[in-house]
């Protein structure tokens, strides 16, 4: 499909420019010291002098086994740090300059990639119509998963290297390049429930959304990727706020209240997301993961030029609000579950694992 295909250049465009981006001419005495760093810092390594610790966990909490590539258990010694090329002493400035032109390449990587998702969704809209399917089969469903989930995965690698290596963010306090050591869930929540009930307000053309109830201890703070919360927070209330005013009318003057409840455990932060939307049948939950699924008459339409910058966030239309948020829990251990009272409501089980104990699950 032409989207499709279109997404293939974009990744064989940015292949060829991480390849061909030149290398600086170093001396041989630097070489040697680039190639010599990573073997002295084999296991006894020092950590890196900005390393920081997981404030979620207390020393010695845990003993984090490192699995090794073959799957067998390794040492229970600590965690792998990457010090590769941090051996104390000064490097010339063409490392330097090489180093910031790898990251501008990556920037402008990341930024030719930001439509990937609504431009892959295009593509399998076109695929629908072009072979008369209702839905995609499972190959393609589990094809989709593994692209997205590797998407996350590489950005997050992109972001964390610009982020490093941008002097400037190393100001913003509490931050590891885009991981956030004191994200603060319940500020998250709060601004994810005023965007939420902004865009319903706009779509629905309402004076003021169904409301929305925050439980949350107000100092509840935990290392993560606050863009990765908030999207999946936004796109969970999204959903219920569209099913709770569709399921009530929407020239009712009242509406139920939607309640957000965050609890916190020793292993998970789980946010429950429970609304009174009617809920939905059990022979359609299967059909909520999968790409495409929605329930929305008219997916919006995509112009062919669409830019990113002027793209205003729909109530709904994709089908892909719920898998994406699914991966992103996964991404870091957690998971997104969904239970639904068919008749009175849905409450989605956002669970977030707090302890960073989990292994990027690519498959
Ligand atoms: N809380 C809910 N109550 C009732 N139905 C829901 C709820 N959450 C999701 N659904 C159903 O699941 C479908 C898929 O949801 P999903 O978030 O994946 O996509 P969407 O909201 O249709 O579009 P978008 O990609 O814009 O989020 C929805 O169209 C809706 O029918």
């Amino acid at each position: 499909m032409p989207s499709i295909k279109k997404v293939q250049d974009w990744y064989a465009q940015s292949f060829e420019e991480l390849t061909t981006l030149s290398r600086p001419s170093l001396a041989a005495d630097v070489r040697e010291r680039l190639i010599r760093s990573p073997k002295q810092n084999g296991r006894d390594s020092k950590l890196l002098s900005h390393t920081t610790h997981n404030p979620s966990v207390k020393q010695g909490q845990y003993t984090s086994r490192q699995i090794s590539g073959n799957g067998a258990k390794g040492s229970t010694s600590s965690r792998r740090y990457y010090a590769a090329a941090d051996d104390g002493g000064d490097w010339p400035p063409e490392l330097n300059d090489y180093n910031k032109r790898f990251a501008k390449t990556l920037e402008g990587i990341k930024r030719r990639h930001d439509s990937v998702v609504t431009t892959v969704a295009q593509g399998i809209l076109e695929y629908k119509r072009n072979r008369q399917r209702m839905q995609i089969d499972s190959t393609i469903q589990s094809f989709l998963d593994r692209f997205y989930m590797s998407r996350i995965g590489i950005r997050m690698l992109i972001g964390q290297h610009i982020a490093l290596t941008d002097q400037r963010s190393h100001s913003e306090p509490n931050y590891v390049g885009v991981i956030c050591t004191r994200t603060n869930v319940r500020e998250l929540a709060q601004e994810a429930i005023e965007n939420a009930r902004f865009v319903c307000e706009d779509h629905y053309g309402l004076f003021d959304a169904p409301k929305v109830q925050l439980v949350c201890k107000p100092g509840l703070e935990f290392m993560y990727v606050p863009g990765h919360l908030s999207h999946m927070l936004f796109e969970t209330l999204k959903n219920s706020l569209r099913a709770v005013v569709e399921t009530h009318g929407q020239d009712k003057q009242e509406f139920p209240i939607t309640k957000v409840i965050i609890a916190e455990g020793k292993e998970d932060i789980t946010i429950k997301i429970s609304d009174e939307g009617g809920g939905i049948p059990r022979s359609a939950i299967p059909l909520v993961w999968t790409y495409m699924y929605t329930t929305v008459e008219t997916t919006p339409s995509l112009d062919p030029d669409f830019n990113k910058s002027d793209f205003k966030a729909p109530m709904a239309g994709f089908g892909y609000g719920l898998p994406i948020s699914r991966l992103y829990a996964r991404y870091f251990g957690g998971d997104l579950k969904l239970i639904s009272l068919e008749g009175y409501g849905t409450d989605v089980y956002l669970h977030l694992n707090r302890l960073s104990s989990s292994s990027e699950p690519l498959q």
